[in-house]
């Protein structure tokens, strides 16, 4: 399974059941470390991703056993301070753990996880949140340290509502003495999916989903039984797909006001947006128009969903622009997409996006999760064949990409 071939032309049509959310159940399965017990996680992805997090989570002490469509993480005590570099550089969620593990041991040491393909994406909020708690921390030959008592509850202001940040934050709070109050938090529903859960576990979040997140630390936490919230990238992926070639999918176990901007989006361009029968009904007629684009922190429009909106704007009547606020890097599938005979032109901050009559098949290569998801899009509506390379990007955060864009008529499969 090296690439996959999509030969464009079909209109997508059917239904498709959308996977428990990669981002939700990331730092769900770190925050098992901050209490002993049996925690079981259902409604999960089977992902490389989530392969890596149990593998972190393992390397610490945990055992994890994975079930159809769940896991089970049982909590025995944390037996290591250092998830291994090798887990860390391959996946920056890994990076997640340096709350809870502070929390219950006191001291931890994690590799600095770097860039990657769409950004530098610096770590210095998440150490700015748990100094405030009380954390002595040091940076130094790509290693942070980090050491504390008891972490203490404190008033923080993040500068940038950083989805990670908040997270490690709240996971560390949780377990704090007295109370955390965090501003300018990230408002994610993946943040409320991971405040419930650790509600589920018997702390005191409040607020989350908003910008101010209050945390009443407690002595102990307990396991729990927790079912995680669908993948609101992946139902996207799977709405723009059905616009972009003109076809009529329903969507299933999605959560439609986890989706407006997207939702708000395709409408603007032109395709008909129906929730129906439990799930989201897409459909549209070729060609769609030309909509602009800003990305924005929840609720504003996902960079996660930037590339594959921009795989179908290719072919939209009109000229589109789309604005990436969130990461500095994230246009690294223009090129791919050009190739393929799209008219895009990058100026700073901005992609201007000139629809074309049509585009064709062409070897790309994935240069991360997003952009393969785009790339698939784009051989779906290209004429011809489309290979595109270096899926193991697809695989971190896409379960049955390939197998479910099949059941929906598409010509697709791996070679
Ligand atoms: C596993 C997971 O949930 N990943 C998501 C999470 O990533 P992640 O949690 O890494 O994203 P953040 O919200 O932290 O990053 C947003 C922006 O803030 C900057 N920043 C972040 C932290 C920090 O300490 N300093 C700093 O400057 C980043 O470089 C970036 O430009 O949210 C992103 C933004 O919605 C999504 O694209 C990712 O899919
Ligand atoms: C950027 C993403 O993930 P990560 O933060 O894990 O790199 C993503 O899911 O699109």
């Amino acid at each position: 399974m090296e690439s996959i071939i999509v030969r464009g032309g079909a209109r997508l049509q059917g239904r498709v059941t959308i996977s428990g959310a990669k981002n939700a159940v990331l730092p769900i399965i770190a925050a098992c470390l901050l209490a002993e017990g049996e925690c079981r996680l259902e409604d999960t992805p089977r992902l490389a991703d989530v392969d890596t997090m149990c593998g972190v989570v393992s390397e610490l002490g945990m055992r994890v056993f994975p079930g159809e469509g769940s896991l089970t993480i049982i909590n025995e005590g944390i037996k290591g301070i250092e998830p291994p570099y090798e887990f860390v550089r391959r996946m920056r969620a890994s990076f997640l753990v340096l709350g809870p593990l502070l929390a219950r041991t006191g001291r931890v040491k994690i590799a600095l996880p770097g860039g990657c393909a769409i950004g530098a994406r610096p770590i210095d909020l998440h150490l700015k949140g748990l100094a405030a708690l009380g954390a002595e921390i040091e940076v130094k030959n790509g290693w942070v340290e980090a050491r504390a008592r008891r972490l203490q509850g404190a008033q923080i202001y993040l500068d940038f509502p950083s989805v990670g940040a908040t997270e490690n934050i709240m996971m560390a709070a949780a377990l704090a003495q007295g109370v955390t109050t965090i501003e300018n938090a990230a408002g994610e529903p993946e943040i409320v999916d991971l405040a419930n859960f650790i509600n589920a576990m018997g702390g005191r979040v409040t607020g989350a989903g908003t910008r101010v997140i209050k945390i009443e630390g407690v002595k102990e936490l307990h396991g729990t039984t927790h079912a995680v919230i669908p993948d609101r990238i992946e139902a996207g992926t799977f709405m723009v797909a059905a616009a972009a070639t003109g076809g009529d999918v329903l969507i299933e176990n999605v959560i439609p006001t986890h989706l407006k901007a997207v939702m708000a989006k395709l409408t603007e361009a032109g395709a008909i947006l129906i929730e129906e029968n439990g799930g989201l009904r897409v459909r549209s007629e070729l060609p769609l128009k030309a909509v602009d684009i800003k990305t924005m922190p929840y609720p504003g429009f996902p960079t996660d969903m930037q590339a594959q909106f921009m795989a179908l704007l290719t072919v939209a009547r009109g000229t589109s622009v789309i604005t990436e606020t969130v990461f500095e890097n994230r246009f690294m599938h223009v090129h791919e997409l050009k190739r393929m005979g799209a008219k895009i032109v990058i100026e700073g901050h901005c992609a201007v996006v000139k629809g074309t009559e049509k585009i064709t098949g062409a070897a790309v290569k994935a240069t991360d999760l997003r952009a393969g998801a785009a790339l698939v899009i784009a051989g779906l509506i290209a004429e011809g064949e489309t290979e595109i390379s270096c899926i193991h990007h697809i695989h971190r955060g896409y379960e049955n990409l390939v197998e479910k864009f099949q059941g929906l008529g598409a010509d697709i499969c791996y070679r």
